[in-house]
């Protein structure tokens, strides 16, 4: 089944969101694989964000998602790379929808809470960058319940 790569960013770890947002995602039925609290380093964060290198905002991405420790986590169900944006919402918070993470907790774009994978492809990339050891492979007891 699917998989997405979820981080819970600096600022929503210190702002006491990380609940919360755990608690979106296991309520919508999607099931977590992997979970770890950890501070980056500098040059993990450039690697995780490479795409982005040139930048204006780029070093300043950088320093913010080193600034202290973010919960990294791979969150599997049919569907979760592109509902998981949905839930996430709009980069912008103030494109972000009411309902969604960043339109219900955040204001600007360099304070957005949240990371989540933009495809399937950028999912595998990133899981295999933060959890090199693999995830943990359960079946949940609700999959039927949530799964026709
Ligand atoms: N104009 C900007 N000014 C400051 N920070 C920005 C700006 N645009 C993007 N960012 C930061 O860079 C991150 C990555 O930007 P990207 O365009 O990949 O958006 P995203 O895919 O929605 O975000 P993420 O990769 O964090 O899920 C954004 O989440 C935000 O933290």
């Amino acid at each position: 089944m699917e998989l997405s790569f979820i981080m819970i960013k600096p600022d929503g770890v210190q702002r006491g969101l990380v609940g919360e947002i755990i608690s979106r995602f296991e309520r919508k039925g999607f099931i977590l694989k992997a979970l770890k609290f950890l501070q980056i380093e500098k040059s993990f964060a450039e690697k995780h964000y490479e795409d982005l290198a040139g930048k204006p905002f780029f070093d300043g991405l950088v320093e913010y998602v080193t600034s202290g420790p973010v919960v990294a986590m791979v969150w599997c169900g049919n569907g979760v790379v592109l509902t998981g944006r949905k839930m996430l919402g709009a980069t912008k918070p103030a494109d972000s929808a009411p309902g969604t993470i960043r339109g219900d907790f955040a204001v600007d774009v360099g304070r957005n809470v949240i990371h989540g994978s933009d495809s399937v492809e950028s999912a595998q990339k990133e899981i295999a960058l933060w959890f090199p050891d693999g995830i943990t492979e359960w079946r949940s007891s609700l999959h039927s319940w949530i799964y026709e």
